[in-house]
């Protein structure tokens, strides 16, 4: 047996260069998007709603200060979805297949904030959304614009 073969076989591993450029990082950033869309449906549905306000505020003819709140409401649920994914990650990364109570507190935890999250935006939505429903279906609200 030659020295070759004593060698210990290593996986190869993915190296990675750092950011050298502003673009650089803004393609790396634009790669994450890519992931949050590929990968995870949860946040494909956060996109879907979005697409869906984005018409109805259209149709809607938002005023300015409206288009702020529901952007606010939008964003709010799409960055808890990203934060969730992270301490997905992180998790994972840490503890891989093995069970462990804290790794469970962080996940149902990092969850709960994206149902918070969906369910300020919504009561945003809902407040904002209401009285134009009121008018285009021709009913006379009972709240004010
Ligand atoms: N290492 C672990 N130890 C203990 N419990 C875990 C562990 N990993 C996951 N869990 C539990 O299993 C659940 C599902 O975990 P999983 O990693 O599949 O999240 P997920 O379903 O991908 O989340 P999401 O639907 O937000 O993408 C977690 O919410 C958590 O309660």
């Amino acid at each position: 047996m030659d020295s070759q073969d004593k060698k210990p076989v290593m996986p190869k591993r993915k190296s990675y260069k750092r950011n050298k450029t502003f673009f650089a990082a803004l393609f790396n950033a634009f790669n994450g998007i890519w992931i949050m869309i590929s990968r995870e449906r949860n946040f494909r549905i956060h996109i879907v709603i979005a697409l869906v306000v984005l018409w109805v505020g259209i149709e809607f003819h938002l005023s300015r200060s409206d288009w702020l709140w529901v952007t606010v409401a939008v964003s709010f649920a799409i960055i808890a979805e990203i934060l969730n994914t992270i301490i997905e990650a992180v998790v994972d990364l840490t503890v891989g297949d093995r069970y462990d109570d804290l790794a469970k507190l962080a996940k149902d935890v990092a969850a709960a904030g994206v149902v918070f999250a969906v369910f300020v935006e919504f009561a945003i939505l809902a407040i904002i959304l209401q009285p134009y429903l009121w008018h285009w279906l021709g009913i006379h609200n009972l709240f004010t614009y």
